[in-house]
């Protein structure tokens, strides 16, 4: 739902519900989403797999999503994670 301007409201976004009901596991998702983040960035490099432009109305989003192809970076030293 919006507003009469169909603009979404910061309000609707709840991704983890909320009140009695609020997941039981945000936080567990939210680290593990954090420790995923901080390998792909460390160890991996991104190349766009095809053009894609933001638009930033009414929220900042990529028409076909911004597709991206990452390529394991080697690794200098054995046994290094
Ligand atoms: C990005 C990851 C996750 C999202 C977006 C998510 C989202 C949600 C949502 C929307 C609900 C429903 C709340 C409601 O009934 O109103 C829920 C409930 C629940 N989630 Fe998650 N969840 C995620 C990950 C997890 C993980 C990793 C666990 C456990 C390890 C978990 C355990 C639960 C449990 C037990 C409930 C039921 C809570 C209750 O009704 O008391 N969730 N989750």
């Amino acid at each position: 739902q919006g507003n009469a301007s169909g603009v979404a409201q910061n309000s609707n976004f709840m991704p983890y519900g909320g009140g009695t009901r609020l997941c039981a596991g945000s936080e567990l998702a939210k680290l593990e989403m954090a420790i995923f983040l901080h390998h792909l960035v460390l160890n991996f490099r991104w190349e766009l797999a095809e053009p894609d432009q933001a638009f930033v109305y009414p929220f900042v989003d990529f028409p076909k999503g911004l597709p991206i192809r990452v390529h394991r970076i080697a690794q200098e030293e054995e046994g290094e994670e």
